[in-house]
């Protein structure tokens, strides 16, 4: 069974539109983990367009004491104000992106051997027994890119399955991305690496990634899920505008 751990980036960034406190980042994990979902993952990038600081505590807060058995799962580039973050608030889990702070959204996997030693010794820093790390990967990142991330000492790679997000109206270059992803997923987990995935992965596109590629522990879903929450959720929220006015 694969898991899934609610990315609230997106919420957070509706939060943001205004200076009020709602749609509530920490009532949204609520919902969600209520609902079954395995754990929350947040991108607190550096100019806080979505995640705040003060969301990594808060969530941290509420996962701890309401839902202890969840995973957070905190992603970001390694800078030193992130891994000090990370230090304080100890997640269960920690993906390390190679982002540039004014990237619009994270669109590529690690450079395993050329990073290999920046790599290790963040995974050195930051591994602890009740703390996993897992690595941005590339569809493609093949054999080599698999071994040498596990040379870095991290427990799991996420596999960047922006790539086949973005084939939703090219079925044959879908099928060219599945292909790719279960062969980096095949050597991740012969290399003894657990693997995730995550990034533009819907309802839609879902199915066929599970047929595809087996094995996958955890996927994390930001963007779909909250654009099917706002239009599985409208009509609910109009009716009870509408009895309010009636
Ligand atoms: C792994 C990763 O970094 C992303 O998929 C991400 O969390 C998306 O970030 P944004 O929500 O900022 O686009
Ligand atoms: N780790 C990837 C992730 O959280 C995916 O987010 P999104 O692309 O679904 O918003």
């Amino acid at each position: 069974m694969t898991l899934l751990s609610v990315n609230l980036n997106a919420v957070a960034q509706l939060r943001n539109r205004r200076d009020l406190p709602w749609p509530s980042v920490t009532g949204t994990a609520r919902v969600v983990l209520d609902a079954g979902a395995s754990g929350i993952t947040v991108h607190p990038r550096p100019d806080e367009r979505h995640i705040r600081r003060s969301d990594v505590f808060e969530l941290s807060d509420v996962l701890r004491s309401e839902y202890s058995e969840t995973e957070f799962n905190i992603e970001g580039y390694p800078s030193e104000d992130f891994l000090e973050l990370i230090e304080q608030v100890n997640p269960q889990q920690v993906t390390l992106v190679p982002d540039d702070p004014a990237q619009a959204t994270s669109d590529h996997g690690w450079d395993f051997v050329g990073k290999g030693n920046f790599l290790r010794s963040v995974v050195q820093r930051l591994k602890r027994p009740d703390r996993r790390i897992s690595l941005f990967c590339d569809p493609d990142a093949g054999e080599a890119g698999i071994a040498a991330a596990k040379a870095t000492g991290a427990d799991r790679v996420e596999l960047f399955t922006g790539p086949y997000g973005a084939c939703f109206d090219d079925a044959a270059e879908a099928e060219r991305q599945l292909s790719a992803l279960a062969v980096t997923c095949r050597a991740a987990l012969d290399a003894g690496l657990g693997v995730n995935a995550g990034h533009d992965l819907t309802l839609v596109n879902l199915p066929d990634f599970q047929k595809a590629v087996p094995g996958v522990a955890e996927v994390s879903i930001g963007h779909g899920i909250t654009a099917d929450a706002l239009l599985m959720g409208f009509a609910e929220a109009t009716r009870r505008y509408l009895a309010v006015l009636a």
